[in-house]
Formats: C-alpha cells, sequence, structure tokens
C-alpha cells in the first residue's frame, strides 16, 4: 500500500516504473511498416557501401598522373553499367555513382575540363583519389550497421534498405488498454445534457499512446461505480500489458480507480509533487503495469508524456525514450511557484541565437488549450520564481 501522507517526486516514479522493466517478446515485421519501431538484435553490414567504387561527379574519370594533357574518350560509363578496364592515356566519360573503370584513381568533373575536337583538355594537378567514393567508404562487410534498442527514424530505413534487408526483427508493441471514468462523458457526436461534458481525453491519449509505440487493445468508457471498475480492471488486465486509466485517481467520491487496483493488485505509488498531475497513481495487477493519470485533460497529457513514455519505451527496450530531450530557453513570461513543481506548457521558437519560450496564459490543467501549441514543457522548480529573461528548462515533446 502507497504512503498516502506525502507526495513523490518524478524521479520516485520513474524509478517505480523501471522497477522489473524488460522489454517484450519480439518478432519480424517487413521494413516498410517498421518506422519508429525499436531493433530486437544488433544487425551487421551484409556487404560494402557503396559496394564498389564509384563516381562522386559527372564529368571524366582517369589516372590522375595523366592530367595536364588533352586525352582521348574511350568509353562511356552510366549509373548501373559495368565499366570495362581503363586503356591507357584516356579518360572515361563518366556519370555520378557509375563505377569507376579499373586502372582509374580520380574524376574530374565536366565544369573543369574543356572539351576540344582531339578529346578532353584535363587542367594539370588532379589528386589521385579526386571525387571519388570509395568502396566501402560508409561501411563495411561485419561492420555494426544498427544497433539493438535503436528506435529506427526514416533515415535508418533507407539505410537498411541500402543493405538490402526487407524485414527486420524489432520488440513487440506494448497492448495497452485505456479506460476512461467519468458519468459526465460523452463522445462528439452525441448530444449533451446539462452538466455533460465531451470526453476529450480518449482522442488526446488514443492519437498520443501510439506515437510511443503503443497498441491499443481496449478502448472502454467504465461507469463511476467500485464493481464496474473493478471488473473493467481485471478484464484489461488479462490482454493488455499496459492499463491506463484516466480521471477517479483523487479523492472525490466516485474516485474508485485506486481501490479496484488495490482489490486486484497493488498500488506501487499515488500522487506527485508536480502541476498538473498530482494524483498520478501507479501499480500492477500481476504482470500488467497500471498508470492512472488524473482526469484534467492537461495532467492526463503531461502526465502521458513524462510517464507512459518512458514506460512504453522500456517495454520496447528503448533506453532514448526514458527521458525527453531537453534544451535551455529564455523564458518570455514570468511565473511563481508554490510547493510543486510546475511543468508549464511553452512554444520554443529558435531566435538565431537562442530559444524563445512562450506561455499560454492560463496554464490551469482544465486549459487543454494550453497544449495545443506548445512543442515543450518548460520545468520550473517549485518555490521560485520566473521573470521574462530568466533561463528555463524545457523538455521537448518528441515522440
Ligand atoms: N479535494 C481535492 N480535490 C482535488 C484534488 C485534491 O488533492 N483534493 N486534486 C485535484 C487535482 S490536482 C486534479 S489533477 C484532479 C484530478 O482528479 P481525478 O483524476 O480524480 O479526475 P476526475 O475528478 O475524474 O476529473 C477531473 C476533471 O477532469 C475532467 N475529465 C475527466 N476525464 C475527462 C476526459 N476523459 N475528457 C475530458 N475531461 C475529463 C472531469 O470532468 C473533471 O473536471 O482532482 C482535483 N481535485
Ligand atoms: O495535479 Mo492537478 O493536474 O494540478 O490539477
Amino acid at each position: 500500500m502507497a504512503d498516502s501522507g506525502r507526495l513523490h517526486t518524478p524521479q520516485q516514479a520513474l524509478a517505480s516504473l523501471s522497477n522489473g522493466l524488460a522489454p517484450l517478446s519480439w518478432e519480424w515485421v517487413a521494413l516498410e511498416t517498421a518506422g519508429d519501431r525499436v531493433l530486437a538484435q544488433t544487425l551487421h553490414a551484409r556487404h560494402d557501401t557503396p559496394p564498389f567504387d564509384n563516381s562522386a561527379m559527372d564529368g571524366y574519370a582517369l589516372r590522375a598522373e595523366d592530367s595536364g594533357r588533352v586525352l582521348s574518350v574511350s568509353q562511356r560509363i552510366m549509373a548501373g553499367q559495368q565499366a570495362a578496364p581503363l586503356e591507357r592515356g584516356t579518360c572515361a566519360r563518366i556519370f555520378t555513382g557509375a563505377p569507376m573503370p579499373e586502372g582509374a584513381d580520380s574524376v574530374i568533373m565536366q565544369e573543369e575540363v574543356e572539351v576540344r575536337d582531339e578529346g578532353v583538355f584535363i587542367p594539370a594537378g588532379l589528386k589521385v583519389g579526386n571525387s571519388v567514393r570509395l568502396q566501402g567508404r560508409e561501411i563495411t562487410t561485419d561492420e555494426v550497421l544498427v544497433n539493438q534498442g535503436t528506435r529506427l527514424n526514416s533515415a535508418a530505413l533507407g539505410f537498411l534498405a541500402g543493405q538490402g534487408f526487407d524485414r527486420v526483427p524489432v520488440y513487440r508493441k506494448p497492448r495497452v488498454a485505456l479506460l476512461f471514468t467519468g458519468d459526465e462523458l460523452r463522445l462528439p457526436g452525441e448530444a449533451l445534457a446539462p452538466g455533460q461534458i465531451y470526453n476529450g481525453n480518449r482522442f488526446m491519449l488514443m492519437d498520443l499512446l501510439p506515437r510511443f509505440g503503443a497498441e491499443l487493445s481496449l478502448v472502454e468508457q467504465v461507469p463511476d461505480t467500485l464493481e464496474d471498475m473493478t471488473q473493467a480492471l481485471a478484464r484489461a488486465s488479462r490482454q493488455a500489458d499496459v492499463i491506463v486509466t484516466t480521471g477517479g485517481v483523487s479523492v472525490g467520491d466516485a474516485d474508485y480507480v485506486r481501490r479496484a487496483l488495490e482489490s486486484l493488485g497493488e498500488l506501487d505509488l499515488w500522487r506527485l509533487s508536480i502541476r498538473p498531475g498530482k494524483p498520478l497513481a501507479l501499480g500492477h495487477i500481476n504482470q500488467c503495469r497500471f498508470v492512472g493519470l488524473a482526469g484534467n485533460p492537461v495532467s492526463s497529457f503531461v502526465g502521458a508524456w513524462l510517464f507512459l513514455r518512458p514506460l512504453l519505451g522500456g517495454l520496447q527496450g528503448c533506453d532514448e525514450m526514458k527521458a525527453l530531450p531537453a534544451v535551455t530557453a529564455r523564458a518570455a513570461f514570468s511565473t511563481e511557484t508554490a510547493g510543486r513543481d510546475h511543468y508549464m506548457r511553452v512554444t520554443l521558437q529558435w531566435e538565431g541565437d537562442s530559444y524563445r519560450a512562450d506561455a499560454f496564459e492560463d496554464q490551469d490543467s482544465s486549459v487543454l488549450r494550453s497544449c495545443v501549441a506548445a512543442n515543450a514543457l518548460a520545468v520550473i522548480k517549485s518555490h521560485s520564481r520566473v521573470a521574462p529573461g530568466d533561463s528555463v528548462s524545457c523538455l521537448l515533446l518528441v515522440s
């Protein structure tokens, strides 16, 4: 049972989440579907890249020692063609990416030569290796290509394709059950009765969690009773790796989530010294992890970035997702914090030599509008003051 009297630090929450955290099983997937997946094995180069010496320019291939003379053109080599050995005392017309003919050791680009009736005049002083991309320049056979634990970005996909990989071993996506509490919630498209609101968190989290690698296995609205919540958690824990709830983790009369969790598994930690998102609850039901996000939309949004991203990253074997990248910016706002660290939603703009951080004026945890233009969270420590121009640390919201 978690100590309900004190507030925990975000570091304690992250430590609790990383307890026993290990990647799930892995699978082969087609390269075209592997974007943002995490590599489950280190891959090695199958061949040299580039696989043959080739020209970096459109021009003429020759022996550098022949420069300073007029050379006749003995062959023409396009990319994709095979070259014949270069005849002595001649040059070859060559194009970017075309294989170097055996015997040639340099390329001169066409803008630098003079084409005459009797041949091509090559100015003197050409250096061996000029404008030649040597075989294996990028990588050689058996060298490490991409390390296990790398999240495959677009460049990695192109690089792997360049090595002929058409499928790759990646960690399985964590299955996430997303449960919403709050009898006041309706779906867009339905009419609102007095007192009701639309379930914004549903759309926010259904978009955000897959960006962190989640596969949503269940998305459900749970009626605000202890029995319904207990049944929903039990069902979800049998099919998901992670259960995420929003709302119902504070101290209100309808806040059943913690009690339901404790009847089935364990509450590991509750309540953080942060704003927004104080009532965050962490726990588990058998092997299934539980993250209870506070219901206020901004609390859910910030909690997902700070805690679900590293958890889902850990389940996918991705160290890079342990922490958000940080930059220092100049505040374009003033604020004063009380007893909790404040994660303010800010818009960073590069101003030539530094970042400027603008904060949406209303930073209340119910105002999701404050997140719409935000690309970072400025972390303002408890009991501190920030004035315009002060340096603030900002966590970048990159998924
Ligand atoms: N007496 C106290 N009251 C509250 C405390 C406290 O310490 N003592 N903490 C406050 C803080 S801080 C937060 S944050 C909220 C979080 O409470 P819950 O996690 O129990 O969330 P709910 O009460 O269910 O909802 C809060 C708020 O958010 C709206 N909501 C909920 N779900 C959604 C959704 N899916 N989409 C859009 N909006 C949603 C809900 O209608 C409420 O307005 O508790 C404070 N209270
Ligand atoms: O912890 Mo709450 O999100 O500050 O309103």
